[in-house]
């Protein structure tokens, strides 16, 4: 027996008390009491303990606010992607010459149906540079359909890219599914990291860029398919064509037009003007109120570098608007670009060498020190030091040769 209860209240009333805290051996409690009627006459009442203490709607109820703020943040980051032209170029945050001749070509080629190579180092805004490509082009309406060469497993590529038939293999949809390029009809289709791509993939999108056609995997007849080709990679081709590493016939293909995008060291002016932008965007998100980041700061994220360029500057604004405390972001804000990611230490420096050197020497240690500390989970690290995976990868595959 509790010795509070209150049903017997509940069965003279036959109100039902919903969520009420009542304290039950020393703790207390969420309970809801219950009436039971029959023709309309109480028989009886129900008491069920909902959750074991105020805290724990609490947490529950946090939890659903951060949630509601994620599907907010999500909502409008749809709504921008589906948006019109004008609102995705102006995306691209930035007002330095080399942000605006880019949005310039970006606005002068969107509009032409042909194929166009974007290229840039990690992390300097790639992909809002195809989607405002698509959004500023007459293919708008249809999709934008993203394939990432890097994650793309070797034994899927085809089915995954081209579609299979009906009863094409054992487990299969029996409908059979359309592939990427299918699902691209009338829209882009955006090879990103088509550096990655191993030399059978090139081959297989050859064909279909030659042809304009692809075969389902188990299919009878080739489908021709309509879209416009935008690719991306932030390696040098030219250099991966020369070393046999990537096809001719192909680069050719996928490269009438080439845009460069710049990374963030031929732009330092652009740094304050993103900082501040992703501490509105990510303080609206974290439902945090905006602090200002004051001139100290600001000086030291104009001067960093930023091996990992925009995406490693969002991270890092991310980061000290978490940790902040107060409404201004000092250096303090920011220990991990204060302790300089790249940047080459003078005792470390080995005496005449090239700036370049030293730096990827540099950026080599912070990795494994990392990568250390996160007990070699790639993911983490990629993570923590504000860089892509691919990179990571391509930095690890050097650094073990
Ligand atoms: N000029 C910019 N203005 C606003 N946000 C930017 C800009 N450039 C990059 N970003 C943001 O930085 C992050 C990385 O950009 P994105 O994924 O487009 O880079 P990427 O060049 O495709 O990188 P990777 O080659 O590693 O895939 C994204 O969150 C993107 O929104």
């Amino acid at each position: 027996m509790i010795e509070n209860t209150r049903l017997d209240r509940v069965l003279a009333t036959g109100r039902p008390e919903v969520g009420e805290i009542q304290r039950m051996r020393g703790a207390e409690r969420v309970v809801s009491r219950i009436p039971i009627t029959r023709d309309g006459r109480v028989v009886g009442a129900i008491g069920r303990v909902m959750f074991k203490g105020p805290q724990q709607v609490e947490a529950l109820a946090r939890h659903v606010n951060a949630l509601q703020r994620e599907v907010d943040f999500y909502r409008r980051k749809a709504a921008a992607l589906r948006g019109d032209a004008v609102g995705s170029l102006d995306d691209i945050v930035g007002e330095s010459a080399a942000i605006r001749r880019l949005k310039r070509d970006i606005a002068k080629v969107a509009p032409l149906d042909v194929p166009v190579l974007i290229h840039g180092e990690s992390g300097t805004g790639k992909e809002l540079v195809a989607r405002a490509l698509h959004a500023l082009s007459p293919r708008r309406a249809a999709a934008l359909v993203a394939v990432n060469g890097a994650a793309l497993p070797a034994s899927l590529v085809e089915s995954e890219l081209f579609g299979y038939a009906p009863g094409a293999f054992t487990g299969a949809d029996r409908k059979g599914r359309k592939g990427r390029f299918e699902q691209a009809a009338g829209g882009t289709i955006l090879l990103d990291e088509i550096g990655e791509m191993p030399p059978e993939t090139q081959a297989k999108l050859l064909r279909v860029v030659q042809e304009g056609t692809v075969e389902r995997v188990g299919g009878e007849a080739p489908l021709p398919v309509d879209f416009r080709l935008v690719s991306a990679t932030h390696c040098d081709l030219k250099r991966m064509v020369a070393e046999r590493r990537f096809r001719l016939d192909l680069f050719y293909r996928i490269s009438p037009v080439v845009i460069e995008v710049p990374g963030l060291a031929e732009r330092r002016e652009d740094i304050p003007l993103l900082a501040r932008h992703f501490l509105h965007e990510l303080a609206q998100r974290h439902r945090r109120p905006e602090p200002e980041l004051d001139p100290a700061a600001e000086a030291l994220l104009r001067q960093a570098d930023w091996p990992g360029n925009v995406r490693e500057l969002r991270h890092a604004v991310e980061r000290a608007l978490i940790f902040a405390e107060g409404e201004r972001l000092t250096p303090a804000a920011f220990p991990d670009v204060a302790a300089g990611p790249a940047r080459p230490r003078p005792a470390a420096e080995p005496q005449g060498a090239r700036l370049a050197d030293s730096m990827a020497a540099l950026e080599g240690t912070k990795i494994r020190e990392a990568m250390q500390r996160n007990r070699g989970n790639k993911k983490r690290v990629a993570a923590e030091l504000g860089i892509s995976r691919t990179y990571l990868y391509k930095r690890l595959a050097e650094i073990d040769a």
